[in-house]
C-alpha cells in the first residue's frame, strides 16, 4: 500500500454540516528559543473550521509548521509567519488561526546583599491569534513577590508601643536601656503578616516589536513591586529582605496599582490585565485586586 491509497477521513464531508470555531492540538511538546535560552514549552494549535461541511482540519500540517519553533528564536515576526502558514495551509477552510506556547522562563536573579545568586521561575505563556489578517499576540506572565500588610504593620506598632509603656512605667530611661530592650523579646512583641503573592500579567502587545520583551517586563514589574521574592538567602540577605519588605508595605490594591501603573508606560505594551493574589495568612483566603487598561470588562 502506498499513500496514495491511504484513506483520507478529514477530506470526506461531515454528517453534521456545522463550522467550528476551533479545531487543533494541546500541549504538543516543543522547544523554543527565548532570550538565548532553549525551554522545554508546550503548544496549542488550530484553525477555525469555517466550512461546515469540511469533516476535519490537517493537524499535520499544524503540527509541521510548529518545527521553525526549534531554530528560530521567538518573536512575533515569528508568530505571525507560523500562523500565516496555518492559514495558507489551509486555504478555503480557515479565517482564524491561534498559538499558544507555554513555558517556564529561568531567570538567574542575585541575592541583596550575599554575592550569591540563584535561579527563579517565571511561568509564560505566549499567545498569538490572526484573524484575516488581523495579528495579536498576548504575553503572560505570572510573577511572584512579597507582601505585608500596612494595617497589621500599624496595629502591631501601636502594640510594641503598649508594651514600651508597660515596661517602663513611670522611669526615666537611659539609652543603654532603651537599646537592649528594643533588641528584646518585648521590643517586637507584635508582627505584621505578610505574605508571598503572585501577580498575573496579561499583556497585549505591540506586535510592532522585534524581540518579545518578557525579560524587560518583568523587571519593570518587580521594579514596581519592590520586593521581589529571593533565590540564594544568607542571613544578611534576609536581613535585607526583612527590612524592604518593613519600607514597603502594601495591600493587594496598592501593588495592583503599582503594576498597572508602572506596565502602562512601557512602550511595547498597547493594553493589559492584570490581577494580583495576596495569599492572605491572616485569612484561610486570599485576597484579590485586578486592573485593566484599554480592554473591556469581562
Ligand atoms: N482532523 C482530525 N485529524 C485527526 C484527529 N485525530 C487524529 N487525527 C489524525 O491526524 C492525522 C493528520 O491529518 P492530516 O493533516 O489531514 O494528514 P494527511 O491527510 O496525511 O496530510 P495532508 O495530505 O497534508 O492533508 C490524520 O492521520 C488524522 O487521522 C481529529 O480529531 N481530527
Amino acid at each position: 500500500m502506498n499513500a496514495l491509497t491511504l484513506p483520507d477521513v478529514a477530506a470526506q464531508a461531515s454528517r453534521q454540516a456545522l463550522p467550528l470555531d476551533w479545531v487543533g492540538m494541546c500541549g504538543i511538546a516543543t522547544p523554543v528559543l527565548i532570550d538565548g535560552q532553549r525551554l522545554s514549552a508546550t503548544a496549542d494549535a488550530g484553525v477555525s473550521l469555517d466550512d461546515g461541511d469540511a469533516r476535519g482540519i490537517h493537524m499535520s500540517r499544524l503540527y509541521l509548521a510548529l518545527e521553525i519553533l526549534e531554530e528560530t528564536p521567538l518573536s512575533p515576526a515569528l508568530l505571525h509567519r507560523v500562523l500565516r502558514q496555518f492559514l495558507d495551509s489551509h486555504e478555503g477552510l480557515s479565517h482564524f488561526a491561534s498559538l499558544s506556547i507555554h513555558t517556564d522562563l529561568l531567570l538567574k536573579r542575585p541575592a541583596l546583599i550575599s554575592p550569591l545568586a540563584g535561579w527563579k521561575r517565571y511561568p509564560v505563556s505566549i499567545e498569538a491569534h490572526l484573524k484575516y489578517a488581523v495579528f495579536h499576540v498576548e504575553l503572560k506572565i505570572q510573577i511572584p513577590y512579597s507582601s505585608t500588610c500596612p494595617c497589621s504593620a500599624a496595629l502591631a506598632r501601636q502594640l510594641i508601643q503598649q508594651q514600651f509603656v508597660d515596661d517602663f512605667a513611670n522611669q526615666s530611661l537611659e539609652h543603654a536601656e532603651i537599646l537592649a530592650w528594643l533588641g528584646s523579646a518585648n521590643g517586637i512583641v507584635a508582627t505584621p503578616h505578610s505574605q508571598r503573592s503572585m501577580a498575573a500579567l496579561n499583556l497585549r502587545l505591540d506586535t510592532h516589536v522585534d524581540e518579545l520583551p518578557l525579560l524587560s517586563l518583568i523587571n519593570e514589574a518587580e521594579a514596581a513591586l519592590g520586593t521581589a521574592v529571593q533565590t540564594a538567602v544568607k542571613r544578611a540577605d534576609e536581613q535585607a529582605f526583612a527590612l524592604a519588605n518593613g519600607q514597603n508595605l502594601m495591600f493587594c490594591e496598592d501593588a495592583a496599582r503599582r503594576l498597572s501603573t508602572a506596565l502602562r508606560r512601557s512602550s511595547s505594551i498597547t493594553a493589559l490585565d492584570v490581577r494580583v493574589v495576596h495569599a492572605e495568612s491572616l485569612h484561610a483566603h486570599d485576597a484579590v485586586a485586578q486592573s485593566r487598561w484599554q480592554r473591556e470588562a469581562s
